[in-house]
């Protein structure tokens, strides 16, 4: 149904905050929590909702494997949409329990790895339980006869389900922060704003040496700078791998367009996820792309001199 966003829920997630910051117009009823990336996924390919968000990478912890496995192996859906969320994670119990009965902690894998630090510190003897987000610890914490003692979450989470902080700024690096995308049905991509990012999966043709080179030449020959580079395995067996690359700018400048078709020459398969607006930082893609010795009128003007030089009026 248009205008309903799926996100990795329940309410009070990191996800959510995401959604709310890249559909800053949708009332709350419209945002439709998901148990789990894989059924945010689905949703949107159902058509029950307009589209989804999902978390992608973190600063600290690296790619959410949920995410990248539906993006590289599921049914294609195009990524339309991104923003980065910081992440700020407390320890939070029911009312009246303090810090030492705490034996039990539930929270999210990613944000278990991000406060391993501060829970060898101060829990030492606490055992970790991971749960589908951090909200759903929370959540779960709340429930009469819970199995966990506290949640590590987002302070909305742990207000969401009426509990109390025991600690705050849990997480090992302060600055921590995730990036989330939107997710849309394949179909029209969106405009080309100047600071955009493409993003796509290369699997190469046949291991040989220089292979991964190969795919990284045709972006590093047309002064196309890649932002993020993953490798991940196709599930041929062992040794099989394709790549996960972003890259700034849209497929429909030239050079964008240019490397993918390079890209394309090189590989068995290539997948593309979206060219979509970058988020936070859109005046610093421009003039990096400025600053490099071709612009796009260079790439027009070298394909109208190829096409002179083709027919003899050079
Ligand atoms: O559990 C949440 O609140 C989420 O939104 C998921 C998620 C993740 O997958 O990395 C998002 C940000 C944090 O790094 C921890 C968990």
């Amino acid at each position: 149904m248009p205008n309903r966003y799926a996100y990795l829920g329940p309410e009070g997630t990191f996800t959510e905050a995401a959604l709310r910051s890249l559909r800053p117009d949708a009332p709350a009823e419209a945002r439709v929590p998901c148990e789990g990336v894989a059924a945010v996924f689905d949703a949107v390919r159902s058509g029950s909702v307009a589209g989804g968000v999902v978390p992608l990478e973190n600063s600290v912890e690296g790619g959410v494997t949920a995410t990248v496995a539906e993006l590289v192996n599921g049914d294609p859906l195009l990524i339309t949409g991104e923003t980065a969320v910081p992440v700020e994670f407390a320890l939070f119990a029911r009312p009246g329990a303090a810090l030492e009965d705490v034996k039990r902690v539930a929270t999210h894998p990613h944000a278990l790895a991000q406060c391993r630090g501060w829970l060898a510190r101060n829990l030492p003897g606490a055992e970790a339980h991971t749960v589908s987000s951090t909200a759903a610890a929370a959540r779960a914490v709340a429930e009469p006869g819970a199995p966990y003692d506290a949640a590590i979450c987002a302070v909305i989470a742990g207000e969401r389900y009426g509990l109390h902080a025991l600690a705050t700024g849990v997480g090992d690096r302060s600055d921590a922060a995730t990036r989330f995308v939107y997710l849309s049905r394949p179909g029209a991509l969106p405009e080309p704003t100047g600071a955009d990012l493409t993003s796509l999966v290369a699997f190469i043709a046949d291991d040989h040496p220089g292979a991964l080179i190969e795919v990284l030449t045709q972006f590093a020959l047309r002064g196309v700078n890649l932002t993020r580079l993953e490798s991940r395995p196709t599930g041929d067996g062992l040794g099989s791998y394709c790549f996960f690359l972003d890259a700034e700018g849209h497929v429909a400048d030239a050079r964008v367009g240019e490397a993918l078709m390079g890209v394309r020459r090189v590989c068995r398969d290539v997948r593309f996820l979206g060219s979509y607006p970058r988020s936070g930082r859109p005046d610093e893609t421009v003039p990096r792309l400025r600053a490099r010795p071709a612009t796009e009128a260079d790439f027009a003007e070298s394909e109208r001199w190829l096409a002179r030089v083709r027919e003899g009026r050079s």
